[in-house]
């Protein structure tokens, strides 16, 4: 990565911490990790459980890690893989331009416009108290919405471009709910990479 030059925009969001960095990589670099991470990451397809009902996850998803620590969501524990030298070179650029470490990257692969994640929030224990999100996007842009938790009407969306990073930290988890959704529009993939730290559970 050459220097970041690109202005930083801080999303207008009450009782959150989130900040928008476009095009830390660039187009070349972009193609680059988009083509080797679809081929070298083991992706998987889990089956959630909604009301009772299994689903398959509306698109595939991998669990890389600095350790052994699981990752549990939706009712899925994932099991991390060993870093390979591609990944590790994203979480270094990630790293030293949040200012944050992280020991593990949860990866997305959105197929198509009809692959999606529901709304959450990345409040599991393992991530501890107020956790910092650092969220890379390759390939197709797809929009991210934010819904306040305690006022639903509240929302704000923003199109996550191809090398953008997004990270979201402080309070953010506490008070904002945050999805992909679908769309009709016929979309190319899209891969997705949320840094995050995960302890070992105690
Ligand atoms: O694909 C994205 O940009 C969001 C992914 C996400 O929210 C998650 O994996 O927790
Ligand atoms: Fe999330």
């Amino acid at each position: 990565m050459t220097l970041y030059k690109k202005s930083t925009l801080r999303l207008p969001l009450q009782n959150a911490e989130v900040w928008y960095y476009p095009e830390v990589f660039s187009e070349e670099e972009s193609g680059f990790y988009f083509r080797t991470l679809q081929h070298k990451v083991l992706w998987q397809q889990d089956e959630i459980r909604i009301f009772g009902k299994t689903h398959p996850q509306p698109r595939l998803t991998a669990l890389y890690g600095d350790n052994l620590a699981p990752y549990s969501y939706s009712g899925i524990t994932m099991h991390p893989h060993p870093f390979f030298p591609e990944l590790a070179a994203i979480k270094e650029t990630i790293s030293t331009l949040s200012g944050h470490p992280f020991t593990s990257c949860l990866l997305n692969l959105y197929r198509n416009g009809r692959d999606s994640n529901g709304w959450h929030a990345d409040d599991e224990k393992e991530l501890g108290i107020n956790p910092v999100i650092a969220s890379v996007s390759f390939g197709e842009e797809r929009y991210f919405h934010f819904k306040y938790k305690k006022d639903k009407t509240l929302r704000y969306k923003l199109l996550l471009e191809n090398g953008s990073l997004l990270v979201m930290k402080g309070a953010t988890q506490h008070h904002w709910l945050h999805q992909i959704p679908k769309t009709t529009k016929d979309l190319e993939p899209r891969i997705n990479l949320t840094f995050r730290n995960i302890n070992i559970p105690t």
